[in-house]
Protein backbone atom coordinates (compact mmCIF):
# COMPACT_ATOMS: atom_id res chain seq x y z
CA UNK A 1 0.00 0.00 0.00
CA UNK A 2 3.10 2.48 0.84
CA UNK A 3 4.90 1.50 -2.37
CA UNK A 4 1.46 1.90 -4.27
CA UNK A 5 1.10 5.48 -2.73
CA UNK A 6 4.51 6.19 -3.54
CA UNK A 7 4.80 5.55 -6.88
CA UNK A 8 1.83 7.54 -7.68
CA UNK A 9 3.17 10.09 -5.66
CA UNK A 10 6.25 10.58 -7.85
CA UNK A 11 4.27 9.73 -11.06
CA UNK A 12 2.76 13.25 -9.62
CA UNK A 13 5.64 14.89 -9.08
CA UNK A 14 7.31 13.85 -12.66
CA UNK A 15 4.15 14.95 -14.38
CA UNK A 16 4.76 17.63 -17.17
CA UNK A 17 2.65 20.52 -16.97
CA UNK A 18 -0.26 21.26 -19.31
CA UNK A 19 -1.16 25.33 -20.48
CA UNK A 20 -3.84 25.57 -22.69
CA UNK A 21 -5.03 28.57 -24.74
CA UNK A 22 -8.25 30.18 -24.52
CA UNK A 23 -10.47 32.56 -26.14
CA UNK A 24 -13.29 33.18 -28.92
CA UNK A 25 -12.57 33.08 -32.89
CA UNK A 26 -10.73 35.87 -33.61
CA UNK A 27 -8.88 36.46 -30.41
CA UNK A 28 -5.31 35.86 -31.90
CA UNK A 29 -4.43 32.67 -30.17
CA UNK A 30 -3.00 30.66 -33.17
CA UNK A 31 -0.99 33.92 -34.15
CA UNK A 32 0.35 33.61 -30.72
CA UNK A 33 1.33 29.62 -30.99
CA UNK A 34 3.03 30.76 -34.30
CA UNK A 35 5.52 33.01 -32.40
CA UNK A 36 5.66 30.80 -29.34
CA UNK A 37 6.63 28.00 -31.74
CA UNK A 38 9.81 29.91 -32.72
CA UNK A 39 10.39 32.06 -29.28
CA UNK A 40 14.24 30.63 -28.00
CA UNK A 41 12.83 30.90 -24.36
CA UNK A 42 9.65 29.01 -25.02
CA UNK A 43 11.79 26.21 -26.99
CA UNK A 44 14.43 25.52 -24.37
CA UNK A 45 12.18 23.97 -22.57
CA UNK A 46 10.83 21.69 -25.81
CA UNK A 47 7.54 22.01 -25.26
CA UNK A 48 4.93 19.83 -27.00
CA UNK A 49 2.19 22.27 -29.22
CA UNK A 50 -1.14 20.63 -29.72
CA UNK A 51 -4.46 22.06 -30.40
CA UNK A 52 -8.38 20.94 -29.94
CA UNK A 53 -10.37 20.16 -32.29
CA UNK A 54 -7.31 17.64 -33.30
CA UNK A 55 -6.63 17.98 -36.71
CA UNK A 56 -6.06 15.03 -39.46
CA UNK A 57 -7.56 12.55 -36.61
CA UNK A 58 -10.93 10.45 -37.39
CA UNK A 59 -12.51 12.43 -34.45
CA UNK A 60 -10.63 16.06 -35.82
CA UNK A 61 -12.06 15.46 -39.06
CA UNK A 62 -15.38 14.29 -37.31
CA UNK A 63 -15.87 17.43 -35.99
CA UNK A 64 -14.52 19.87 -38.67
CA UNK A 65 -17.36 18.13 -40.68
CA UNK A 66 -19.62 19.02 -38.01
CA UNK A 67 -18.80 22.77 -37.22
CA UNK A 68 -19.24 23.08 -41.24
CA UNK A 69 -22.76 21.67 -41.35
CA UNK A 70 -25.96 22.13 -39.85
CA UNK A 71 -25.38 19.38 -37.55
CA UNK A 72 -27.07 18.91 -34.09
CA UNK A 73 -25.64 20.64 -31.06
CA UNK A 74 -25.88 17.65 -29.24
CA UNK A 75 -24.47 15.65 -31.71
CA UNK A 76 -21.98 18.42 -32.17
CA UNK A 77 -20.95 18.16 -28.14
CA UNK A 78 -20.69 14.35 -28.14
CA UNK A 79 -17.75 14.69 -31.16
CA UNK A 80 -15.74 17.71 -29.48
CA UNK A 81 -15.68 15.94 -26.49
CA UNK A 82 -14.64 11.99 -28.75
CA UNK A 83 -11.69 14.07 -29.74
CA UNK A 84 -10.80 15.63 -26.30
CA UNK A 85 -11.27 11.60 -25.61
CA UNK A 86 -8.64 10.66 -28.24
CA UNK A 87 -6.41 13.86 -27.69
CA UNK A 88 -6.07 13.26 -24.23
CA UNK A 89 -5.24 9.76 -24.15
CA UNK A 90 -2.94 9.38 -27.94
CA UNK A 91 -1.22 12.96 -27.09
CA UNK A 92 -1.76 14.79 -23.67
CA UNK A 93 -1.35 11.86 -21.03
CA UNK A 94 1.76 10.69 -22.97
CA UNK A 95 3.67 13.45 -23.26
CA UNK A 96 2.64 14.88 -19.43
CA UNK A 97 4.26 11.26 -18.38
CA UNK A 98 7.16 11.71 -19.98
CA UNK A 99 7.72 14.90 -18.08
CA UNK A 100 6.92 17.42 -21.04
CA UNK A 101 5.17 20.22 -21.01
CA UNK A 102 2.03 20.51 -23.02
CA UNK A 103 0.38 23.85 -25.08
CA UNK A 104 -2.74 23.42 -26.45
CA UNK A 105 -4.84 26.09 -27.90
CA UNK A 106 -8.23 25.92 -27.08
CA UNK A 107 -9.12 22.78 -24.61
CA UNK A 108 -12.04 21.63 -22.15
CA UNK A 109 -12.81 25.26 -21.37
CA UNK A 110 -14.06 25.78 -25.04
CA UNK A 111 -16.19 22.83 -24.82
CA UNK A 112 -17.84 24.89 -21.41
CA UNK A 113 -18.03 28.01 -22.84
CA UNK A 114 -19.41 27.20 -26.35
CA UNK A 115 -21.59 24.45 -25.82
CA UNK A 116 -22.67 26.15 -22.66
CA UNK A 117 -24.34 28.83 -25.18
CA UNK A 118 -25.32 26.54 -28.10
CA UNK A 119 -27.21 24.25 -26.10
CA UNK A 120 -28.50 26.67 -23.99
CA UNK A 121 -32.27 26.45 -25.14
CA UNK A 122 -31.58 22.40 -25.47
CA UNK A 123 -31.16 21.41 -21.51
CA UNK A 124 -30.99 23.29 -18.17
CA UNK A 125 -28.11 24.78 -16.97
CA UNK A 126 -25.91 23.57 -19.84
CA UNK A 127 -22.26 25.03 -18.55
CA UNK A 128 -22.64 22.75 -15.48
CA UNK A 129 -24.09 20.00 -17.22
CA UNK A 130 -21.22 19.74 -19.67
CA UNK A 131 -18.08 20.40 -17.06
CA UNK A 132 -19.78 17.42 -15.45
CA UNK A 133 -19.37 15.35 -18.15
CA UNK A 134 -15.68 15.83 -18.21
CA UNK A 135 -15.75 15.29 -14.72
CA UNK A 136 -13.10 12.04 -13.57
CA UNK A 137 -11.56 11.21 -16.90
CA UNK A 138 -10.32 14.84 -18.26
CA UNK A 139 -6.66 16.33 -16.84
CA UNK A 140 -7.35 20.10 -15.50
CA UNK A 141 -5.08 22.34 -16.94
CA UNK A 142 -2.61 23.81 -14.78
CA UNK A 143 -2.72 26.98 -16.22
CA UNK A 144 -5.04 28.88 -18.43
CA UNK A 145 -4.43 32.04 -20.60
CA UNK A 146 -7.52 33.50 -21.61
CA UNK A 147 -7.89 35.83 -24.64
CA UNK A 148 -10.39 38.31 -23.98
CA UNK A 149 -11.51 40.17 -26.20
CA UNK A 150 -14.63 42.46 -27.91
CA UNK A 151 -16.72 40.49 -30.27
CA UNK A 152 -16.46 43.13 -32.59
CA UNK A 153 -13.40 43.17 -32.81
CA UNK A 154 -12.21 39.49 -33.11
CA UNK A 155 -15.53 39.12 -35.32
CA UNK A 156 -13.99 41.87 -37.72
CA UNK A 157 -10.39 40.37 -37.56
CA UNK A 158 -12.17 36.80 -38.53
CA UNK A 159 -13.74 38.41 -41.40
CA UNK A 160 -10.34 39.67 -43.07
CA UNK A 161 -8.65 35.95 -42.20
CA UNK A 162 -11.34 34.80 -44.97
CA UNK A 163 -12.60 31.09 -43.45
CA UNK A 164 -15.23 31.53 -41.34
CA UNK A 165 -17.66 28.80 -38.82
CA UNK A 166 -20.86 29.23 -37.79
CA UNK A 167 -20.07 30.01 -34.26
CA UNK A 168 -18.44 33.14 -35.36
CA UNK A 169 -21.81 35.79 -34.70
CA UNK A 170 -21.20 38.54 -32.25
CA UNK A 171 -24.32 37.55 -30.29
CA UNK A 172 -22.81 33.96 -30.13
CA UNK A 173 -19.35 34.90 -29.10
CA UNK A 174 -20.85 37.72 -26.44
CA UNK A 175 -21.85 34.30 -24.67
CA UNK A 176 -19.26 32.49 -24.72
CA UNK A 177 -16.68 35.07 -23.60
CA UNK A 178 -19.35 35.70 -21.06
CA UNK A 179 -18.76 32.18 -19.50
CA UNK A 180 -15.25 32.71 -20.42
CA UNK A 181 -15.08 35.29 -17.73
CA UNK A 182 -16.81 33.84 -15.20
CA UNK A 183 -14.71 30.44 -15.35
CA UNK A 184 -11.64 32.77 -15.19
CA UNK A 185 -13.07 34.62 -12.08
CA UNK A 186 -14.13 30.97 -10.56
CA UNK A 187 -10.20 29.70 -10.47
CA UNK A 188 -7.94 32.51 -10.27
CA UNK A 189 -5.46 30.53 -9.50
CA UNK A 190 -5.54 28.48 -13.03
CA UNK A 191 -6.52 31.24 -15.49
CA UNK A 192 -4.33 34.28 -16.70
CA UNK A 193 -6.43 36.87 -18.54
CA UNK A 194 -4.84 38.36 -20.95
CA UNK A 195 -6.44 41.97 -23.05
CA UNK A 196 -5.93 39.91 -26.53
CA UNK A 197 -7.02 43.25 -28.30
CA UNK A 198 -3.49 44.63 -28.31
CA UNK A 199 -1.08 44.71 -30.86
CA UNK A 200 0.07 41.22 -32.03
CA UNK A 201 3.76 42.26 -30.59
CA UNK A 202 2.35 43.27 -26.95
CA UNK A 203 0.07 39.96 -27.08
CA UNK A 204 2.70 37.60 -27.68
CA UNK A 205 5.07 39.50 -25.22
CA UNK A 206 2.64 39.23 -22.53
CA UNK A 207 1.76 35.47 -22.87
CA UNK A 208 5.81 34.81 -23.49
CA UNK A 209 6.32 36.09 -19.90
CA UNK A 210 3.24 34.41 -18.33
CA UNK A 211 4.23 31.36 -19.64
CA UNK A 212 8.00 31.74 -18.66
CA UNK A 213 6.88 32.94 -15.06
CA UNK A 214 4.74 29.52 -14.51
CA UNK A 215 7.58 27.43 -15.95
CA UNK A 216 9.85 28.98 -13.84
CA UNK A 217 7.87 29.31 -10.40
CA UNK A 218 7.01 25.36 -10.88
CA UNK A 219 10.54 24.66 -11.27
CA UNK A 220 11.40 26.44 -8.00
CA UNK A 221 8.54 24.42 -6.15
N1 LIG B 1 -3.23 41.35 -31.78
C1 LIG B 1 -3.78 41.38 -33.00
N2 LIG B 1 -4.14 42.55 -33.57
C2 LIG B 1 -4.73 42.59 -34.79
N3 LIG B 1 -4.99 41.48 -35.56
C3 LIG B 1 -4.65 40.29 -35.05
C4 LIG B 1 -4.04 40.16 -33.75
N4 LIG B 1 -3.83 38.85 -33.50
C5 LIG B 1 -4.28 38.18 -34.59
N5 LIG B 1 -4.77 39.03 -35.52
C6 LIG B 1 -5.40 38.68 -36.81
O1 LIG B 1 -6.74 38.30 -36.50
C7 LIG B 1 -7.12 37.15 -37.23
C8 LIG B 1 -7.52 36.04 -36.24
O2 LIG B 1 -6.35 35.65 -35.49
P1 LIG B 1 -6.09 34.13 -35.09
O3 LIG B 1 -4.76 34.06 -34.47
O4 LIG B 1 -6.36 33.23 -36.27
O5 LIG B 1 -7.24 33.93 -33.99
P2 LIG B 1 -7.78 32.62 -33.27
O6 LIG B 1 -6.78 31.51 -33.48
O7 LIG B 1 -7.90 32.98 -31.84
O8 LIG B 1 -9.12 32.33 -33.90
C9 LIG B 1 -5.94 36.80 -38.14
O9 LIG B 1 -6.18 37.35 -39.41
C10 LIG B 1 -4.75 37.47 -37.46
O10 LIG B 1 -3.77 37.85 -38.41
C1 LIG C 1 -12.49 22.72 -28.92
C2 LIG C 1 -13.82 23.33 -29.24
C3 LIG C 1 -13.97 24.29 -30.23
N1 LIG C 1 -15.18 24.82 -30.50
C4 LIG C 1 -15.34 25.79 -31.60
C5 LIG C 1 -14.47 27.02 -31.56
C6 LIG C 1 -14.30 27.39 -33.02
O1 LIG C 1 -15.38 28.23 -33.42
C7 LIG C 1 -14.46 26.07 -33.75
C8 LIG C 1 -13.21 25.54 -34.37
O2 LIG C 1 -12.12 25.73 -33.53
P1 LIG C 1 -10.75 26.24 -34.15
O3 LIG C 1 -10.43 25.40 -35.35
O4 LIG C 1 -9.79 26.27 -33.04
O5 LIG C 1 -11.14 27.70 -34.63
P2 LIG C 1 -10.31 29.05 -34.50
O6 LIG C 1 -8.92 28.78 -35.06
O7 LIG C 1 -11.11 30.01 -35.32
O8 LIG C 1 -10.28 29.44 -33.06
O9 LIG C 1 -14.98 25.13 -32.81
C9 LIG C 1 -16.32 24.41 -29.80
O10 LIG C 1 -17.44 24.88 -30.06
N2 LIG C 1 -16.19 23.47 -28.81
C10 LIG C 1 -14.99 22.90 -28.51
O11 LIG C 1 -14.92 22.05 -27.61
Amino acid sequence: MKTCKKKIEKAVLMRGKLITLEGIDGSGKSTVVKKLQENHDIRVFEPVFTREPTRGTLTGNAVQKAIQSDTDQFAELFLFTADHAEHLAKLVKPALENGKTVISDRYSDSRYAYQGITLKNRIENPLEWVKSLHRGWTVIPDLTILFDIEPEIAVERCGKRGEQTKFETIELLRGVRNIFLRLAAEEPDRFIVVDASCSPEDVEKTVVQKILEFVQRDENK
